[in-house]
This record gives structure tokens, C-alpha cells and sequence, in this order.
């Protein structure tokens, strides 16, 4: 495994995927089986967990422990919403987004799933569609992944019986087609064992299909990158005080993420939500001059005219700005185990911007085994509501469907300064 720095998602070589299912459906596991059937594990990592699994009293190699570094960082008290793992095979790149523990399923499930192309479901054999299959297949159909394959594990506890894999098959997809899901396949596996990961194995002759490793180095990559309009949440303003350095007197650098779109130098500018406009004179990355720059790479920007900017601020082009807004209706998941209250005041993080926010109004919770829309006076950890929100200063936002960076927030309780919900705007 190698981890680069950089990895623009306009690699048709990369595919960036995440697994989610209940507790214990076996997610470490399968990773573990991919990484190691597959030669990816550098062999250091091996030795490690070879000597590891040898010193706990066990035969074979316990491939937990391949994702287990995340848990130990984990009860270091680093905190971490989503590690991303790479690791590449002789086809493409790939970027796993990884939680770990099961409160964690949901916000991995919308902070990892808004760049993901493909979301592994994994449903364990002997239970079958579970609510929590249905909330995460939900998710990812309001996140907009493109691609979802339900992988049913554990075969090897119902004796690799086509029958079991067929009728798990049949309901889910009763289920996606309510939510109008249509790039939906299925694969009959055994993590523990590696058949279908990698290897075929021996067990599941009556499946006819690739196996996992040959799905996704088969599915189409990234999204159809559409022509997102340009938007760069400022992070910080760089001005160097270096005054034995006459040249750099004036340098006032901008530094953030292309969030979407590109930028080129001589581009006509606004800064939001001041509406101050400019244009570029320079776009520096690592100390190089770039004629432009794009989507997902952190640069800093040089602008022709003095202007009033700071952390927080939005960075657009002059002919594509939206209005800032202090109202807004989006799809929020609650994440905390306190109920989410309308009488209380919480802060919103979007971008790079924290504003006081306080929800004005709950139109309905979604029922997700059924769909179906219910009244709700407040929200449980892991529902899923349409809410209204009042804001305390504007945000400029877009809907999550035009853009997935400017579209979601999250939503953070002051008091313990913990993520409590995540929201996609309407
Ligand atoms: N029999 C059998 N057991 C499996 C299989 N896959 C995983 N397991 C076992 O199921 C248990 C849970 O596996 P994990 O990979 O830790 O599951 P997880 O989903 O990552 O669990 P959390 O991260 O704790 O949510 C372990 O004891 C695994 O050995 C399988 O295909 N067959």
C-alpha cells in the first residue's frame, strides 16, 4: 500500500469505494482478504500481523488486524471521522474510506460517501436485508454514489446454499427499486475464507459471475465529471511578515481547495459572501507557478486587488456566484445519541465556514424500511429527516445535487464539540 498525497479523482484509473453494513458483517475482514489475496500488503505489514496473530494463539492470519491500526489510533484519542486506505493492483488505484465501530457506520457513511463511486454493502448470510442494509443502501442513494454491489458474506455459515444467496438477492431488490437504485449487483462471498474476493474457490460453483476484485477493477470510475462551477472555500490567509523581505511585503495568498470546477489565472473573481470582486494574478502549489488549477487540488491563489478576505470566505467565478442564504431546507442524518431538539441552538460547519444555526422545522423523518414519510417533533440518532434551518449569519451554498462539497455541512454540538448530524441541501 502506498499512500500519495495527491490522487486527483480525474484518474480514470481510481476508484474510490466504501463498505458499510452492521456491526460484525465482516468489513475489516474483506478489506484484509482484498489487500492480502491481491499481494497489495507491503510484506513488512505482514510479518507484523503474521507474528501478531501467532502470539494470540491463532493458525491462520487474522486480517482484522490489517485494519485494526485504525482503532488503535483511534483509542489514542486522534480523532478521525474517515482513514482513507490506498493501494493499487496492476490495473488501477484504489481509495478505501474506513470507519471503524458501529456508531461510526452513519457519518462514514455521508462524510466518505460524498466522493465515493462504489459502495460495498455487505450483508452477512445467515440475517439477511437488515434495517440498517436498508438505511446505508438509502444513504448512498442520497449521497449519489453511482455504483452499489451487495457483497452476502459468511456463505460458508449457510453452506454456500444458492437458495440463501437468491432470496437475500430478491429482497433487496424489492427495496432498490423503491428507491429507484439501478446500478445494483450482487456477489456471493466468504471474506474469511477468500472465495470470491480474489480467488474463485471451490464453494460457489453455481455463481456464474466475476469475482469482487474483478468488479471493481471493471467499474467505471469517478463521477461523470460534469462542468462543476468553480468554488473554493478559503482556509487560511497567508501573509508572510518577513520585513527584511521587501517582495513580499504585498503577498496576500489564499489558501484552500478546489472544491469543484478550475480556475486559470487572469479568471474574473467574487468573494462571497462580501460579493468583492477581482481576478487572478497568480495560482501557486508547493512553490511553483501553475497556469491553472482544478478540482481537489489545495493551492494558493494571488489576487490583482486588495480585498478583504478571510477563513471562511468563498472563492467563485464572477459569473457563476450563488446568493448567500440564511435559511435552508435540506436531508439531515442525526448522529448523536441525544435527540436532536428545535429549541436549541447548534453550529453548522460548511466548508470552512461555523455559523449558530437552529432548526426551524422538521417536515417529515423517512420510515427507511418503508420509505415512508412520518411527522417527528425530534430526531433519534441514525434518523433521517427533511428539516428546515435558520442561520445565524449566511452561508453561500449550493444543493447537494449541483455540488457535493458547497451542498453538505455537518452539524456540530457546541457543548461537546462532537459531530451530531450531517445534511445535504435541498
Ligand atoms: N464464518 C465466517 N466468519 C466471518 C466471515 N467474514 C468475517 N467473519 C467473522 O466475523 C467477525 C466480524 O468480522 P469483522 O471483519 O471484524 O467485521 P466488521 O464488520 O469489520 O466489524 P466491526 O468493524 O467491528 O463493525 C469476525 O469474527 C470474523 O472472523 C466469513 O466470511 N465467514
Amino acid at each position: 500500500m502506498s499512500a500519495p498525497e495527491h490522487l486527483p479523482d480525474i484518474d480514470n484509473g481510481l476508484l474510490r469505494f466504501l463498505t458499510c453494513g452492521s456491526v460484525d458483517d465482516g468489513k475489516s475482514t474483506l478489506i484484509g482478504r482484498l489487500l492480502f489475496d491481491s499481494k497489495t500488503i507491503l510484506a513488512d505489514t505482514l510479518n507484523a500481523i503474521e507474528r501478531t496473530s501467532a502470539r494470540r494463539g491463532m493458525s491462520a492470519v487474522d486480517l482484522s488486524l490489517l485494519t485494526d491500526g485504525l482503532q488503535a489510533e483511534r483509542e489514542q484519542g486522534i480523532t478521525i471521522d474517515v482513514a482513507y486506505r490506498y493501494f493499487s493492483t496492476g490495473t488501477r488505484k484504489y481509495i478505501i474510506a474506513d470507519a471503524p465501530g458501529h456508531e461510526q457506520y452513519t457519518r462514514n457513511m455521508v462524510t466518505a460517501a460524498s466522493t465515493a463511486n462504489l459502495a460495498i454493502i455487505l450483508v452477512d448470510a445467515r440475517k439477511g436485508v437488515l434495517t440498517q442494509t436498508r438505511r446505508h443502501s438509502y444513504l448512498a442513494s442520497l449521497v449519489g454514489i453511482p455504483h452499489l454491489l451487495v457483497a452476502v458474506n459468511k456463505m460458508d455459515l449457510v453452506d454456500y446454499d444458492q437458495a440463501v444467496f437468491e432470496r437475500i438477492r430478491a429482497d433487496y431488490l424489492a427495496f432498490a427499486d423503491k428507491l429507484g437504485i439501478r446500478d445494483v449487483r450482487f456477489i456471493p462471498i466468504s471474506a474469511l475464507n477468500g472465495d470470491m474476493i480474489v480467488d474463485r474457490g471451490s464453494r460457489l460453483g453455481w455463481y456464474a459471475g466475476p469475482t469482487l476484485l474483478e468488479i471493481l477493477e471493471a467499474a467505471p470510475a469517478a463521477h461523470t465529471e460534469r462542468a462543476e462551477d468553480f468554488r473554493f472555500p478559503v482556509q487560511y490567509v497567508c501573509r508572510p511578515q518577513d520585513a527584511a523581505n521587501p517582495e513580499l511585503h504585498d503577498y496576500r495568498g489564499f489558501m484552500g481547495r478546489v472544491e469543484s470546477g478550475e480556475i486559470a489565472v487572469g479568471d474574473a473573481v467574487s468573494v462571497l459572501p462580501s460579493g468583492a470582486t477581482s481576478r487572478v494574478k497568480a495560482i501557486e502549489l508547493g512553490g511553483a507557478r501553475l497556469e491553472r488549477a482544478i478540482h481537489e487540488q489545495s493551492v494558493t491563489l494571488l489576487l490583482e486587488d486588495e480585498i478583504d478576505i478571510s477563513r471562511g470566505d468563498l472563492i467563485v467565478k464572477a459569473a457563476e456566484a450563488p446568493e448567500p442564504v440564511k435559511q435552508i431546507d435540506a436531508t439531515l442524518c442525526w448522529l448523536s445519541e441525544a435527540p436532536l431538539s428545535p429549541a436549541r441552538t447548534y453550529l453548522v460547519r460548511h466548508t470552512t465556514r461555523e455559523v449558530k444555526a437552529k432548526v426551524a422545522q422538521i417536515a417529515h423523518r423517512v420510515d427507511v424500511n418503508t420509505l415512508a414519510h412520518e411527522p417527528a417533533a425530534q430526531l433519534a440518532m441514525n434518523d433521517i429527516a427533511r428539516v428546515t434551518l435558520k442561520l445565524a449569519q449566511p452561508i453561500v451554498a449550493d444543493a447537494y445535487a449541483d455540488n457535493r462539497a458547497t451542498g453538505a455541512f455537518i452539524v456540530i454540538d457546541e457543548s461537546t464539540n462532537n459531530t451530531v448530524g450531517a445534511g445535504m441541501i435541498a
